[in-house]
């Protein structure tokens, strides 16, 4: 049986006259990490908010293994604007969170040193925060958020600022308490970490659900192949090839966007034996790709229907 940690249902709320976000729901379930992704003012941080309880919702509900009321010790929360007490040693941190969260101490000890250990920190518990580089402020925040053993997970952009090795940390350690059993809601930009990490994306843009699913199913369904061509050819060459859908040159590449029924080695042959190429290659669309093509509303052709349709 699917066991769904939370579920959100018909969110809506606005601002003022400003409508932010409007008719969101998906559930995160027991052990599955699911991204919330969006271009910058998408709604993102405050549909986590609503979700926090730190914003009430205009519309729609907000379940907790089913009940109304999210019992705050068993959540963990990572939010947007990061700060901890900075004159204060981070093992005194960790505790006071800990009680806050109603959690053993001792257990509370152990689980700071191993995560120290873990990210990089070790031989940190009696270093103030002030005295720690903001990447390394980051992730005692990340333990912060995880100290009390959490069964739900909220991380409003766990990767930003941290270097290229630390982001790899906290995906690890992510991955991981997925494992365990820790349903994950998080927001990230980056795409390349999500595309690798995360089980299940909800994009919105301008507050309103645009793709919702499972990774493999998202990128079956959108990752269409692309062909890109270095040398200076002229756009009009391309247009009249078969499964060319839309035809886009930047300096002297040419990007033919084929569909995703193509087989690259027999259309291939389709190309004009005429044209410039210094270089050639076939790929399928990343994540990334069809982010900015939602960000920058350029259409994207999933098979058998349009993404606005
Ligand atoms: N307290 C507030 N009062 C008025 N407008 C707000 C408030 N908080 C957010 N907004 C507006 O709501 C919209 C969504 O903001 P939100 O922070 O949820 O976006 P986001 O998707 O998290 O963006 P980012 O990727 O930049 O963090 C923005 O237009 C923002 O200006």
């Amino acid at each position: 049986m699917e066991d769904i940690v939370l579920s959100v249902k018909g969110l809506g709320k606005s601002f003022k006259e400003n409508r932010i976000v409007e008719e969101l729901s998906f559930d995160v379930k027991k052990g599955e990490i699911m991204a919330i992704l969006g271009p910058n003012g998408a709604g993102k941080s405050t549909t986590i908010r609503n979700i926090m309880g730190i914003l009430r919702p205009d519309e729609g509900t907000i379940t907790y293994h089913g009940y109304d009321s999210i019992p705050k010790h068993r959540i963990g929360y990572l939010p947007e604007e990061r700060g901890l007490y900075k004159n204060v040693k981070l093992m005194d941190i960790f505790l006071y969170f800990a009680d806050l969260k109603e959690y053993p101490r001792k257990k509370a000890r152990a689980r700071a040193l191993e995560y120290l250990q873990k990210l990089g920190l070790e031989g940190k518990e009696n270093t103030k925060v002030e005295e720690l580089s903001k990447g390394m402020a980051q992730k005692a925040q990340f333990i912060v958020s995880i100290i009390h053993e959490p069964d739900l997970l909220i991380l409003d952009e766990p990767f930003s600022g941290l270097d290229p090795v630390s982001q790899d940390l906290i995906m690890n350690e992510i991955r991981e308490l997925a494992n365990e059993g820790t349903a994950i809601l998080l927001s990230a930009h980056q795409m390349n970490l999500v595309e690798k990490l995360v089980d299940e994306l909800y994009l919105i843009h301008k507050g309103k659900r645009v793709i919702q699913g499972g990774m493999n199913e998202v990128k079956e369904e959108y990752a269409n192949y692309k062909c890109t061509i270095k040398g200076e050819n002229k756009a009009t060459k391309f247009e009249e090839i078969p499964f060319v859908q839309r035809v886009e040159q930047q300096y002297d590449y040419t990007v033919l966007h084929l569909g995703k029924e193509v087989v690259p080695a027999q259309w291939i042959h389709h190309l004009p034996s005429d044209i410039i190429m210094e270089e050639l290659s076939i790929d399928r669309i990343s994540l990334h790709e069809i982010f900015v093509a939602i960000a920058t509303e350029k259409e994207l052709m999933p098979v058998g229907g349009d993404l606005d349709a």
